[in-house]
């Protein structure tokens, strides 16, 4: 991680907690942050709820001026009209979401969404003011064949396409490797930086080395608190996409304080 761009630790509930559970939970985690005296300009803490939460973690954060963000899940690619169950990047910005995920591998394998459609995504965000976490990263056998640095640039450049310099300084990517997702199969620091660097490079290709420096790519994949100070020891790596750890308040405001936990990994 450079020190330019700030960590980033966002919490993806996925289909999980109902609206009185994110409230209860928010505040947990708002309550073991303060406690341990979190340092937020040593990581930014954002929390992924349903989107039925996001109105009664809106009021809580607003109401308690709480410094943790907040976002959802996914973004129609329309901007509104007879799109049956559809949510508009103009809806999420009214709730004061700052970021959406587009492109997590579970609505990519059960939605079929392409990296056209994610494409199509993070523009929408974009253009209401929201920073998309666009989810990249290869399944199990692209892994196995060794061909995933390739398949996951494939990825970066069919849901960044047509992206200007000035949008990528609200993109945030999120290298998640299929295998490594709710399995408890982590990828080595040293896979995460692998692919992380390759996608710096690759927008760096694209677009400059000004945007590349300043990108915040994530890692997703069975992170924890003992696990993610060796993560974020690596140069590309600026933080994490959390699934079934984000759910517990102390254990995700561990991740969070990333800079204060020991180094397990023997490395
Ligand atoms: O969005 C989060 C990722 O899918 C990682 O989930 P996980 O931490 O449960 O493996």
């Amino acid at each position: 991680m450079t020190s330019a761009r700030k960590p980033l630790m966002a919490g993806n509930w996925k289909s999980n907690l109902n609206h009185q559970e994110a409230v209860v939970l928010v505040q947990k985690l708002a309550w073991t942050l303060q406690d341990k005296k979190h340092d937020f300009d040593k990581a930014e803490v954002v929390v992924i709820p349903p989107f039925t939460d996001i109105r009664s973690v809106q009021t809580l954060v607003d109401g308690d001026h709480l410094a943790i963000g907040y976002g959802a899940q996914d973004v129609s690619e329309h901007d509104g009209g007879a799109y049956t169950g559809e949510i508009s990047a103009a809806m999420l910005s009214k709730l004061g979401c700052s970021y959406v995920v587009v492109g997590h591998s579970e609505r990519r394998e059960h939605h079929a969404e392409t990296d056209a459609v994610v494409n199509v995504k993070a523009t929408k965000a974009l253009a209401a003011g929201i920073s998309p976490i666009v989810c990249v990263g290869e399944g199990l056998e692209v892994r196995q064949a060794g061909d995933h640095v390739a398949y996951t640039l494939e990825q970066v450049d069919g849901s960044l396409a047509g992206l200007t310099a000035e949008q990528l300084a609200d993109v945030v990517i999120a290298y998640e490797p299929v295998w490594a997702i709710g399995t408890g199969e982590v990828a080595t620091p040293e896979d995460a930086q692998e692919v992380c660097a390759a996608i710096r490079g690759r927008v760096e290709e694209t677009w400059s080395s000004e945007v590349a420096s300043a990108l915040r790519i994530l890692y997703g994949g069975s992170v924890k608190a003992a696990n993610i100070a060796a993560i974020m020891a690596k140069s590309d790596v600026d933080g994490a996409l959390v699934g079934g750890a984000s759910l517990q308040p102390e254990e995700f405001a561990g991740i969070a304080r990333f800079y204060a936990m020991p180094d397990l990994s023997g490395a």
